[in-house]
């Protein structure tokens, strides 16, 4: 068996160009497919020149139209553009291995995969994301992750950021894996004195029930071999190393907005009890002095 085998197997079915609102770089949305589960992980990856291997490999049958609108093009698509693989007006072209279709990497089209590139691996959180939840802080970490993939270094941290270049491998385990309504379930237990992961437990959920093996594989597919992982979860850095095709090769901190600048970022009692959680029971690599409220005791409950 080949150590690759041991992972799941993704196919990138899909890329657009997506310019953005927030007048950063544009991004390139990817949708992946995998034989593991059935649900459609992304990522958002910064950089028109990191390629997915599985999207730009040559399929039997395909035409430049069927590798332009599966978005497998180098450089951008303007009407009228009949070639996937050449950019004219960039002067850009791809190049492919006669035998097996695959991408050859250039240096004049394809970011290095030897790289250290920005990477965050972010789980799906309704709430937090599209709800305005102020219980945790993924909408934030999502943003700040992109923030830090667009620009060069950021001044308040000194983070050197990836300067137009990084991906956010979006996975669908929303509530860490344990699904909205069960997540939903776990929120009335933290308000009735539970911390998130006393919540967990008290439905019979382990504390955290998320598999990164597929985000490893998208990954891998980008060519991403050296990450420089944005995260304070020591379990994420472990599960992100794969030697030789790929390595965690920095860990970089994601440090709370309100803790920067205590006039921005989310503020609230629950966002207090959710980081001293993270902190006490996760060993999340936090290192504000806790000076958080603290969590109510939940011995009635258990
Ligand atoms: N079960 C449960 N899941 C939660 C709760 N709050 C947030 N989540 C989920 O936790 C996950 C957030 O994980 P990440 O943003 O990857 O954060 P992390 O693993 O804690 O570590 P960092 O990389 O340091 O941010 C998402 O799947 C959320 O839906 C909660 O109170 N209970
Ligand atoms: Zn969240």
């Amino acid at each position: 068996m080949t150590i690759s085998s041991e992972l799941p197997i993704v196919e990138c079915v899909a890329r657009a160009r997506i310019p953005t609102t927030t007048g950063g770089p544009d991004i390139f949305l990817h949708l992946y497919k995998n034989n593991k589960d059935d649900k459609e992980h992304l990522a958002v990856v910064f950089g028109e020149d990191i390629r997915s291997k599985s999207l730009f490999k040559t399929r039997k049958n395909d035409t430049q139209q069927d590798r332009m609108i599966r978005g497998a093009y180098v450089g951008k698509l303007y009407p009228g553009r009949e070639s996937a693989d050449v950019d004219d007006k960039q002067k850009l072209q791809l190049q492919f291995d006669s035998e097996t279709g695959a991408l050859v990497y250039d240096a004049n089209t394809t970011w290095n995969p030897e790289n250290n590139t920005l990477v965050r691996i972010h789980s799906e959180c309704y709430t937090g994301e599209n709800v305005w939840s102020a219980r945790c802080d993924c909408g934030e970490q999502f943003d700040r992750a992109g923030h830090l993939m667009a620009i060069d270094r950021e001044p308040e941290t000194n983070i050197i950021g990836g300067n137009g270049h990084g991906v956010i491998v979006y996975l669908r385990q929303e509530g860490r894996g344990i699904g909205l309504a069960e997540k939903l379930k776990a929120y009335n237990l933290q308000d009735l004195g539970a911390d998130t992961v006393q919540a967990n437990l008290l439905l019979k959920h382990p504390a955290d029930a998320r598999d990164f093996s597929i985000g490893k594989s998208i990954l891998i597919d980008l060519n991403i071999k050296n990450a420089r992982l944005l995260t304070n979860n020591p379990d994420k850095i472990e599960q992100a190393n794969y030697p030789p095709l790929l390595n965690c090769v920095e860990r970089v901190p994601m440090i709370p907005i309100n803790w920067l600048n205590s006039n921005n970022g989310i503020k609230s009692k629950e966002i207090d009890g959710y980081l001293r959680t993270k902190m006490e029971k996760m060993g999340h690599l936090l290192s504000k002095p806790l000076n958080l409220h603290t969590a109510e005791t939940v011995n009635t409950l258990i």
